[in-house]
């Protein structure tokens, strides 16, 4: 079944993890990022998910689960080490209205998670139908070396430059021609070397030119 990608916000949304191993320490780090408050049921927990609740950025009930300790959550993650565990929480957690990922039961997912890599607010992530984890995490690591750092520079004044040339170029032509005269292997290139004063010429360069033709 083709799937839906989507990039959610989770800023104070409610989500939980039933598991604190490894895997659930993988999964608690990303919803934590993405500023999701968490949640984590399980009787023991990895010594960084230990660290996280004595840190207080996640809440820790110490029990195994049970069925109705699920309470209101938008997103629920389960991840013991215990299929049928598994199965009838994520089967509580959906009845109860969470989006709802298993990792060992890819069939009973609302949603997968895939291997990702950010430079700034670039985001790549690649999937696997859950075919193939391994492979997934291999590309992310191919991406890795391919898209450095200048990426996350870049999109940076390209953000800023938008807005900018949003009101200055009146058409849609003439902000497309600009954006061909910056979005080029060149601009990279120089910051990739570290050359952001000869990078930053080259765009202005290409703002002022532009501007003339406006
Ligand atoms: C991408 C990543 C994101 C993340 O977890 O953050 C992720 N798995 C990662 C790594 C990884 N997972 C596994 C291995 C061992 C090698 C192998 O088995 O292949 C490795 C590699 C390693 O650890 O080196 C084992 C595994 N994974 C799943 C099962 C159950 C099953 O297949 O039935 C089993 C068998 C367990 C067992 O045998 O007991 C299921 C899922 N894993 C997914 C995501 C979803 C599908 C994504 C997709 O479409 O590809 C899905 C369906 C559900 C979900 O978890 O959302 C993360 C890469 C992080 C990175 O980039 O480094
Ligand atoms: N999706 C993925 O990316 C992925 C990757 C590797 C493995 N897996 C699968 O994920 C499962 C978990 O892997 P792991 O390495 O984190 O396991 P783990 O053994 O390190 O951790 C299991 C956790 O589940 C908790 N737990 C056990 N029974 C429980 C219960 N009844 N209620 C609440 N918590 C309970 C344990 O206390 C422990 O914290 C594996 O069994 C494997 O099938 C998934």
């Amino acid at each position: 079944m083709p799937v839906y990608p989507i990039n959610l916000d989770l800023s104070g949304r409610h989500c939980a993890c039933i598991g604190g191993g490894s895997v659930a320490a993988r999964k608690v780090e990303d919803l934590l990022q993405a500023g999701a408050l968490v949640t984590i049921i399980s009787p023991v927990l990895t010594s960084a998910l230990q660290q996280l609740v004595q840190a207080q950025k996640i809440i820790h009930i110490a029990q195994q689960y049970q069925p109705g300790v699920i309470g209101a959550f938008f997103m629920v993650i389960c991840a013991t080490n215990n299929k049928a565990v598994n199965r009838a929480a994520a089967e509580e957690a959906r009845s109860k209205g969470a989006l709802v990922n298993v990792v060992d039961a890819p069939e009973l997912c609302d949603f997968t998670v895939p291997s990702k890599m950010t430079r700034g607010d670039l985001l790549i992530t690649v999937s696997t139908g859950g075919k193939s984890p391994a492979l997934a995490k291999k590309l992310r690591l191919e991406l890795e070396d391919r898209y450095g750092p200048e990426y996350g520079t870049y999109l940076e004044w390209a953000g800023a430059i938008r807005e900018q040339m949003k009101n200055r170029l009146e058409t849609s032509k003439e902000r497309e021609y600009f954006w061909q005269q910056t979005l080029d292997d060149e601009v990279l290139s120089l910051l990739r070397q570290g050359r952001l004063k000869d990078a930053e010429e080259k765009i202005k360069y290409a703002i002022g030119s532009t501007g003339l033709k406006s």
